[in-house]
């Protein structure tokens, strides 16, 4: 089976008036079935660009991507993405944001609508079907979000900073249920995320990107013990505490790099 993610030396310059800017380069990155990988770096260090280039809404300048073994050239709905907004449209009920992914993609049959009745039950929000968006909490809203995610029954999920404009508390229970949920479900995830101990609780493996230009620093395979209890919980795991130390002080080192590579003048 061929990796779900594979970046061939993907470099991508933003192209301004005057100058590029090197947001990545020469990148290689493969990603298997049923992975759970977390992007972190400093803030510049190109996160969402990857995202987005997986995702296939920005086509690198140079390099190649494949998703489960074939060329993007564009959105597919192989690959579901969540924001850290919800973009949940507010004249629609939660029930049409949920089943939005579905209608837009024309599945929207007695089969799709059963199935996303489901999915709002499993994310705890039976009997809001009716309500507006409006009417619902942060975390709240999130999950209907997720929902409208997973019903297009995407392989691949990219998950931009989806949790953190929440409150810890909130928080900490998305990230479980999602993780939770993505795991159950056997699909692959790309988690871009600026808190360390969220990325470890949650990932089978933690991306530490370094800035100017973009490139990978350091992988962090996260132990078995850790990567299989729930993230709630995985946090109290011996060596969780070492890793975080461990990630935290490659972390500060990859900020300090403020090296002239990632300009190019034109
Ligand atoms: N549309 C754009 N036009 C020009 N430069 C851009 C554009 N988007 C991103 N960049 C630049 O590319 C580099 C990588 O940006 P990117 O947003 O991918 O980083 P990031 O790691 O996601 O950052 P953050 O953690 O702050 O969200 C940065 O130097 C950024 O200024």
């Amino acid at each position: 089976m061929p990796p779900v993610v594979e970046l061939k030396s993907v470099t991508h310059a933003y192209l301004g008036d005057r100058e590029a800017s090197l947001a990545v380069e020469d990148l290689n990155l493969e990603i298997r079935d049923g992975e759970f990988v977390s992007l972190v770096g400093p803030s510049g260090c190109g996160k969402t660009t990857l995202l987005s280039i997986i995702a296939g809404l920005l086509p690198p300048s140079r390099g190649e991507v494949h998703v489960n073994g074939r060329p993007v050239s564009g959105p597919s709905p192989e690959v579901g993405y969540m924001l850290q907004q919800d973009y949940l449209l507010p004249w629609r009920s939660i029930l049409g944001n949920a089943a939005l992914g579905l209608e837009l993609t024309g599945r929207l049959d007695e089969a799709g609508r059963k199935k996303t009745l489901e999915l709002l039950a499993d994310m705890g929000l039976k009997g809001t079907e009716h309500y507006y968006p409006g009417q619902l909490s942060g975390g709240m809203r999130q999950r209907v979000a997720l929902v409208r995610t997973l019903a297009t029954d995407p392989g691949l999920l990219l998950l931009d900073e989806p949790f953190s404009a929440l409150d810890y508390q909130i928080k900490l229970q998305l990230e479980d249920l999602v993780a939770e949920t993505l795991r159950r479900r056997g699909k692959t995830a790309v988690l871009v995320t600026h808190d360390l101990s969220e990325a470890i609780a949650v990932s089978t493996r933690v991306i530490l990107l370094e800035r100017n230009p973009g490139r990978i620093r350091r992988v962090f395979e996260i132990p078995d013990r850790i990567a299989n209890t729930p993230p709630l919980y995985a946090r109290d795991q011996p060596g969780f505490a070492e890793l975080f130390h461990e990630l935290w002080k490659e972390m500060e080192l990859a900020g300090k790099i403020e090296g002239t590579a990632g300009k190019i003048e034109g």
